[in-house]
């Protein structure tokens, strides 16, 4: 029989949230920061993705400006095909980001068991991310500059979902932006002439996000830095003769994306926007409305009976973290002097978030429903 020493103290939920709010299930994968794992809500018993920031590892890479910005950004996004923040929080140790969870891993994992993807799968994740770039861009003004397959994250039902705003930024059409940042292979030829670029970055990089979806490989090459650039600025964009298996329309919406004239470029508002978009003849049979509703079901969905992650980096935990993740004292009630300046920066600016106090959004994204009584299978390392 459990004593009284065990029993847990009751959780005020009117208060902000934190934590221990939450039930920490299994980890599904790991990123500059921390790992992201699993996690219940107490009260609501909600599923959600619970991505964790460790400071001191922030601070020793300089990326406080980069977590705030991407969170602050984050707070002002809602879009069905985008991992939206739900509550952000903060202890001594960790940031913490509550975000949609994705349960059917990201393109990368599959691309790489699976291979190329059907030319309907891939029509699509081609939908879902132009409406999710199209409001990105008309909406938010936001540039996102890293799309890639690593950052499209699949739900369970395998609906596509933009991530990772680590490098997005806001535009400005009095100053285009001139850094060069995003993944070489996905930059946009602009980016590399330094005469200033905006969001139709974006738009390139879907092009090749889609090149490696129905071909397997990049549409540019250089076995340096600097010859990747030059291919991606001069060279001649090679189609293979594994073309022949997809449609006239879906080859030519690809190029479109792929165009170097920014003027000409598929869903760029020079030419003609998220309108020309659904104009393409590779997308006549597709129900814009539809789609923005999640109606249209995914050819692909990823197996529910299969992890669909990355078990190393659970295993990881198990047997290396000497510092594994446990609910923490909330910085509030902590003794600040002797912190950093770094570390009070983080403490100040990182505030709390929680999405139901929020401003309403146009669009909203139901929580993610699945029995909870899977993710404990997985927890307890049964096959899923
Ligand atoms: N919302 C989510 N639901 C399920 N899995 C997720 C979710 N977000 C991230 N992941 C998984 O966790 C991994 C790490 O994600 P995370 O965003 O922390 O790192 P990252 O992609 O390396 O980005 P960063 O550059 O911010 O570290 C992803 O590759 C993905 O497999």
């Amino acid at each position: 029989m459990g004593g009284a020493c065990c029993k847990e103290e009751p959780i005020d939920f009117s208060q902000e949230v934190e934590l221990n709010h939450f039930n920490l299930l299994r980890v599904v994968g790991k990123g500059a920061f921390g790992k992201v794992r699993i996690v219940q809500h107490k009260q609501t018993k909600e599923i959600w993705a619970l991505k964790y920031i460790n400071k001191e590892q922030c601070i020793g890479m300089k990326a406080i400006d980069n977590i705030i910005q991407e969170r602050k950004m984050l707070e002002e996004i809602n879009h069905p095909f985008i991992c939206n923040l739900r509550y952000a929080f903060q202890d001594d140790e960790n940031l913490f980001m509550v975000i949609d969870l994705m349960l059917g891993g990201d393109m990368r994992f599959h691309l790489e068991r699976a291979g190329h993807f059907s030319e309907e799968a891939v029509k699509l994740y081609m939908a879902e991310c132009a409406l999710a770039l199209s409001y990105l861009h008309g909406e938010k003004k936001i540039v996102h500059r890293d799309l890639k397959p690593d950052n499209i994250l699949l739900d369970a039902g395998g609906h596509a979902h933009l991530t990772d705003f680590n490098i997005a930024v806001k535009i400005r059409p009095e100053r285009p932006l001139t850094a060069v940042a995003g993944s070489m292979a996905y930059m946009a030829p602009e980016i590399f002439k330094r005469a200033g670029y905006n969001e139709s970055v974006d738009w390139w990089s879907l092009g090749v996000v889609m090149y490696e979806l129905l071909f397997e490989k990049r549409p540019f090459h250089g076995k340096t830095n600097e010859l990747l650039q030059k291919s991606i600025m001069q060279d001649t964009l090679e189609i293979p003769p594994e073309a022949s298996k997809f449609s006239p329309e879906c080859i030519d919406c690809m190029k479109g994306f792929l165009t170097r004239d920014i003027m000409k470029r598929l869903g760029c508002k020079e030419a003609g926007g998220l309108d020309a978009i659904k104009r393409h003849p590779f997308f006549s049979s597709i129900d814009w409305d539809k789609v923005l509703k999640k109606e249209i079901n995914p050819a692909f969905v990823p197996d529910p009976n299969a992890c669909n992650f990355d078990a190393s980096h659970e295993l990881e935990e198990l047997l290396l973290e000497d510092n594994p993740l446990r609910a923490s004292v909330a910085p509030g009630g902590a003794p600040t002097d002797g912190l950093s300046k770094e570390m009070m920066e983080m403490e100040m600016k990182f505030t709390v978030f929680d999405f139901k106090n929020a401003k309403p959004m146009q669009t909203t994204t139901a929580p993610v429903e699945i029995a909870v009584s899977r993710v404990w299978e997985c927890e307890m390392g049964m096959k899923w």
